[in-house]
């Protein structure tokens, strides 16, 4: 089967996005992980897929795989390159799109300089819907990594995020405690794990290792977990503009059972077909 795809980026954090509308297949974790190879395959972080939606309300069902194969709860850069996409392939013409996701839905709304604002969902903070590991609620929690007692913010945006402030992100320990986190007991479904700076008020700079990727450069729903945990400790305001190895996001987030909105750009890369 020739199977058509398109390269896509958000801030660096880089997909292949496939039209399931129009196409038909389905791929197995080890196919994707074959396809996320940056040497035997077209490379990417993640997968993200176009489908029908299965509720009345949604535009479109939207997809996420990461790179190991697991699929997910939910993509931010990748939400906007998905609204990018849908346009360019014609399947709308609609400027507002509502998408499900395993984690919710979102909204898509594409504005005249060509980036993407994203309704985020409201974040879940409640320890079972993390989920995590944890006795009650609480803005940080105490997690033994490498010999090492960290103070994490715990959040999830439909997909979970554990957050740690330090000092300076170019020297941020992401490679020795990144997968230690990860793969923490503590959470059952493994995690995101962000390296967060204070610069100002209104200002972060982030590192992101990725569940199920490794360090990207750039993660959507790690920015938006790193907004809101910053803004429960009182670090930031209702505006932040998060610095990310690949570029920056306009975070925006007023308070608890608000949802996180989120602006950035979406770029396509290539178009390919590929023979499965
Ligand atoms: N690795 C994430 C999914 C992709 C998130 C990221 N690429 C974004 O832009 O939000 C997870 O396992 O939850």
């Amino acid at each position: 089967m020739l199977l058509h795809f398109t390269k896509m980026h958000g801030l660096g954090n880089d997909f292949m996005v496939l039209d399931l509308i129009s196409q038909k297949v389905r791929l197995r974790p080890e196919q994707i992980r074959r396809l996320a190879d940056r040497h035997f395959g077209v490379g990417f972080d993640q997968l993200l897929t176009v489908e029908v939606p299965t509720t009345p309300d949604a535009d479109f069902r939207y997809r996420i795989y990461n790179a190991d194969g697991s699929e997910v709860e939910n993509c931010g850069n990748g939400a906007r390159c998905f609204a990018v996409f849908v346009h360019d392939r014609k399947l709308t013409n609609k400027n507002r799109l509502q998408v499900e996701t395993a984690g919710g839905p979102l909204i898509l709304l594409i504005n005249d300089k060509g980036l993407v604002t994203v309704d985020m969902g409201v974040p879940r903070l409640q320890p079972d819907l993390i989920p995590f590991a944890a006795e009650h609620q609480a803005i940080s929690y105490p997690l033994e990594v490498a010999g090492q007692s960290l103070e994490v913010g715990a959040v999830s945006m439909g997909n979970p995020h554990a957050v740690l402030r330090i000092d300076d992100v170019a020297h941020a320990p992401v490679a020795e405690l990144g997968p230690q986190i990860e793969n923490h007991p503590r959470f059952p479904k493994r995690v995101n794990a962000g390296f967060l700076q204070v610069v100002s008020r209104n200002q972060g700079r982030l590192r992101v290792f990725e569940r199920g990727v490794g360090e990207t450069l750039a993660c959507g729903t790690g920015a938006c977990a790193a907004m809101v945990y910053g803004r429960l400790q009182g670090w930031f305001d209702s505006r932040v503009e998060m610095q990310l190895p690949g570029g920056h996001l306009q975070l925006e987030w007023q308070g608890e059972g608000h949802p996180v909105m989120m602006t950035g750009p979406a770029q396509k890369v290539f178009e390919g077909h590929l023979h499965l």
